[in-house]
């Protein structure tokens, strides 16, 4: 058999009907080289565990739907995939190692397995901020209403403890007109408070039947917990995951919704540091930005402001003193330009701040180690340092702390633009069956992924690649590498 295998059963039969299955893979001749195989990840769906008598398949609605007109090539097909991998050399051992792993496209499927006037909704927002989570919302509500004419929608109150502690608040597309220009999240958030069995209690009681989660990596691996304990109680409920992170670290997707608009406010803070170090003698401008465990932020502000003479991520290890540390390197740049200015993601450096016990094993509530502040404790050494070696001459440190600043406002245009598409992808994909599934764009088309891939996947900063490369280059930045 040609085609595409799921991973879980080698050879999949295909069968152009069927949602929930393997697709079709046509053998493809590219200048003599057969692409044969194509592993595609077999997506959860509610007839997998459910019995047929309980799930209807029926037309989509929008078949009726005025404002559209599918014709061919409307509704996406199970053998519509999008590869994870676009880049190849193909030279060498092409094509039998190659791993080309696919998903299935995200968008409106011909049948779908709720009846809409059945449908009652939850959505819950948990984690940190991150702009474009009241966009998300309103997507959601008001993607459900008018594409599939879904009245019963609710949102969860304060993160996952809302479903077993406050009363869901009714949502309509009126009431959440304008959210999207609104920063943070109408519905609220908090961490911790993860119990599962209240939880999914919560569900069955309200008899939610679509729940809709927004968070990041913790908040995905928590929905995992749900999608699988609601397969468990074999349930008729459908649960999906929107990832939400500034932090960018969230995996398999190209990115994160509001990580652009975070990446565009750090700019601000950049600019600033840059006009006080300049406008001091031995001026050095330092600014923290978020990013607990990965320094996309700081490395895409840096990039895009090319103010920035080093940028200090958690994915490498800096040193201060000696030869190839950051204070010979500083020396180096004042001596030639009169000032300096340092990025540093919140998550860098903390194995090099001193700290107590008890700082060593402070907890947030969900669990995450609570950082020392990199910026504050970067301050002090640097002065320390000049005071030591430069005692006679002027310096001055400006601390730009803009963290909460860059993910406590509204959307930019792009981040609305994309949080609207992954709302509807979500919503084509709830109402067509699928469930425990991820929605996201990889390589620019829209596709689902199952939960716990999500889950398990992180999203680091590679400083072996080109882009790291590009920082260097645009900083001259030393490597950190003792020598
Ligand atoms: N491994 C896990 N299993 C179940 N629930 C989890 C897990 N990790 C975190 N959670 C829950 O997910 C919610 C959000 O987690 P967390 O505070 O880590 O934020 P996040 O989703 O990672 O977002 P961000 O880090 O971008 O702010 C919390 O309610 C937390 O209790
Ligand atoms: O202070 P809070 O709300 O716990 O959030 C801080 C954390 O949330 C994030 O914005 C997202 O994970 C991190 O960059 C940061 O460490
Ligand atoms: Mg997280």
């Amino acid at each position: 058999m040609a085609g595409i295998s799921s991973p879980e059963t080698a050879n999949v039969t295909i069968n152009k009907d069927n949602n929930n299955s393997g697709a079709v893979g046509e053998e493809v001749a590219a200048e003599g080289l057969s692409f044969s195989a194509v592993t595609l990840r077999k997506l959860p769906h509610l007839t997998d565990y459910l019995p047929k008598s309980d799930l209807q398949a029926r037309p989509n609605p929008l078949e009726r739907n005025e404002f559209f007109h599918p014709t061919e090539g409307f509704y996406i097909l199970s053998s519509d995939v999008i590869l994870r991998q676009i880049v190849y050399d193909l030279s060498g051992t092409f094509p039998s190692t190659f791993p080309r792993l696919a998903y299935h496209r995200a968008g409106p499927r011909r049948d779908i397995y709720f009846d809409p006037a059945n449908v009652r909704v939850a959505i819950v927002t948990c984690g940190g901020l991150c702009p474009g989570m009241n966009t998300v919302i309103r997507e959601l509500v008001v993607g459900l209403w008018e594409l599939y004419g879904v009245r019963e929608i609710y949102g969860v109150v304060s993160g996952y403890r809302g479903f077993y502690t406050s009363e869901p608040k009714q949502l309509s597309p009126k009431m959440v007109h304008g959210w999207h220009k609104r920063g943070g999240t109408v519905l609220e958030t908090s961490r911790g408070g993860f119990d599962l069995k209240k939880i999914v209690d919560g569900i069955q009681q309200r008899g939610f039947n679509q729940v809709y989660i927004i968070g990041g990596d913790g908040t995905m691996r928590g929905a995992v917990e749900i999608f699988e304990e609601v397969r468990r109680r074999k349930l008729n409920v459908s649960v999906t995951g929107i990832p939400k992170t500034v932090d960018n670290d969230v995996g398999i997707i190209d990115r994160s919704f509001g990580f652009q608009t975070a990446v565009e406010m750090a700019q601000q803070a950049i600019n600033a540091a840059r006009v006080e170090a300049e406008s001091a003698v031995n001026g050095i401008g330092l600014v923290k930005l978020m990013g607990r465990s990965t320094g996309h932020i700081a490395l895409y502000a840096t990039l895009s402001s090319r103010d920035v003479d080093c940028c200090l991520i958690p994915e490498n290890d800096f040193f201060l003193e000696g030869k190839g540390g950051l204070f010979e390197f500083l020396e180096r740049r004042l001596r030639d330009n009169g000032h300096a200015v340092i990025v540093v993601a919140e998550g860098a450096g903390q194995d090099l701040i001193p700290r107590t016990d008890a700082q060593s094993e402070e907890k947030d509530e969900s669990g995450n180690p609570v950082f020392l502040d990199v910026g504050g404790w970067l301050k002090s050494e640097l002065k320390k340092w000049w005071a030591r070696d430069h005692p006679n001459e002027l310096f001055t440190v400006k601390y730009i702390d803009p963290t909460y600043m860059i993910r406590a406002v509204p959307a930019n245009a792009t981040d609305n633009l994309y949080c609207t598409l992954l709302a509807h992808s979500a919503i084509h994909g709830v109402m067509a069956g699928y469930t425990g599934f991820v929605s996201g764009p990889i390589n620019g088309s829209y596709a689902y992924i199952p939960l716990d891939e999500v889950a398990k996947e992180k999203n680091k900063v590679n400083t072996r690649d080109h882009k790291w490369a590009w920082v260097r280059s645009v900083t001259s930045q030393p490597d950190f590498i003792r020598t």
